[in-house]
C-alpha cells in the first residue's frame, strides 16, 4: 500500500503506528435486540508485532479482527492503518481462518497465486511469487496438489502462503491452529515464527489458548465478554524459542489466567 509521509514538523512526533484502534466500538442489530460486540476498544500496534488476542467466547475477538480486516466497519469511534481509515478489505492485511478458506478446485500453487493473478501481475511473476512462498511453507513436493489430498497443517501452510503472496503487511488469523492436533500444531507455531522473523510481518492471532498465546506473543491482549472488551494487555519478554516448563513461562500462565478468570 501507498506509504504516508507525516508532514514535517518543528518537533520530533513519535513514529506512526502500522494499526491504531481509538475508542473502538461495535454494536450488532439482533432481532428487536442490540448486541455489544466491542465497546471501547484502543489499540496501538507496531509494525512487526505479534499480538494475540485470548479471552472467552463471545468477547469480540473476531469482530476486532474482522475490523481491521474491513470485513465490518466500527460503529464508533477510528481504526487507521498508517494513519488512513481502514475503509474496506486489501490485500495488505490477510485473514487466515481455522477452517482454512482454500479453493478446492485449484492447486496448492494456484491457490497461492491466486492473489497476484486475480490483480492481473505478469503469468510468470504470479509463477515465481508462487513458488516462492510454496517453497517457503515447505510444500515443495505438494505444489501441484489439490486441497482434499493435504492434511490440516498442510492445508493452513497453503492458506498461510496464499496471504503471503497477496503481499499482506498484516496477517489477520483467526485461531488458525485450532482443529489441529497438538503435535501439528506445535510445528506450525514454530513454523510462523520463523515466517514471523524472516519477514517482519504484523500478527494478530486470535486464540483461546493461553499457551499458545505465550509461546508466540510480543504482547497478549486480554478481552472479557458482555460487553467485549479489552481489560489486559500484557507484554512478553521472554527470550525465543519459549520453554513452556520454565518458572517464567508458568508464572505469565498463572498471570494471564487470573486475568481471564476474574472477568469470566
Ligand atoms: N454478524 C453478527 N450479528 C449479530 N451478532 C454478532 C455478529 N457477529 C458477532 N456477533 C456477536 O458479537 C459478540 C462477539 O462475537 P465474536 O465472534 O467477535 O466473539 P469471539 O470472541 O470471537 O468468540 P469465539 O471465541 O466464540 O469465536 C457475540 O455476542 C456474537 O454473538
Amino acid at each position: 500500500m501507498d506509504s504516508v509521509m507525516p508532514a514535517p514538523a518543528a518537533e520530533a512526533k513519535p513514529a506512526l503506528p502500522i494499526l491504531d484502534i481509538q475508542h473502538v466500538t461495535k454494536r450488532f442489530a439482533f432481532g428487536a435486540e442490540t448486541i455489544m460486540a466491542l465497546s471501547d476498544a484502543n489499540l496501538r500496534i507496531e509494525k512487526g508485532e505479534f499480538l494475540c488476542l485470548i479471552g472467552p467466547s463471545g468477547c469480540g475477538k473476531s469482530t476486532l479482527l474482522r475490523m481491521v480486516g474491513g470485513f465490518e466497519t466500527p460503529s464508533e469511534g477510528t481504526l487507521l492503518m498508517w494513519g488512513k481509515h481502514v475503509a474496506a478489505p486489501g490485500p495488505d492485511r490477510g485473514m487466515v481462518f481455522q477452517d482454512y478458506g482454500l479453493f478446492p478446485w485449484l492447486t496448492v500453487t494456484q491457490n497461492v497465486g491466486f492473489g497476484p493473478a486475480a490483480r492481473g501481475r505478469p503469468k510468470a511473476e504470479v509463477a515465481a511469487t508462487a513458488k516462492r512462498f510454496v517453497d517457503m511453507v515447505g510444500l515443495t513436493r505438494f505444489a501441484d496438489a489439490f486441497p482434499h489430498q493435504l492434511s490440516g497443517g498442510m492445508k493452513q501452510r497453503v492458506a498461510i502462503a496464499r496471504v503471503l503472496a497477496n503481499d499482506a503487511e498484516v496477517v489477520l488469523m483467526d485461531e488458525p491452529f485450532g482443529a489441529l492436533d497438538a503435535f501439528t500444531r506445535e510445528r506450525l507455531q514454530e513454523e510462523l515464527l520463523e515466517i514471523w522473523a524472516r519477514t517482519k510481518l504484523t500478527v494478530l492471532f486470535v486464540t483461546h489458548a493461553i499457551e499458545e498465546a505465550i509461546i508466540l506473543a510480543d504482547r497478549v491482549v486480554v478481552m472479557s465478554p458482555g460487553p467485549g472488551r479489552i481489560v489486559a494487555d500484557e507484554r512478553i519478554d521472554l527470550p525465543r524459542p519459549r520453554d513452556p516448563t520454565s518458572p517464567e513461562f508458568n508464572a505469565l500462565r498463572r498471570h494471564l489466567s487470573a486475568l481471564l478468570g476474574g472477568h469470566h
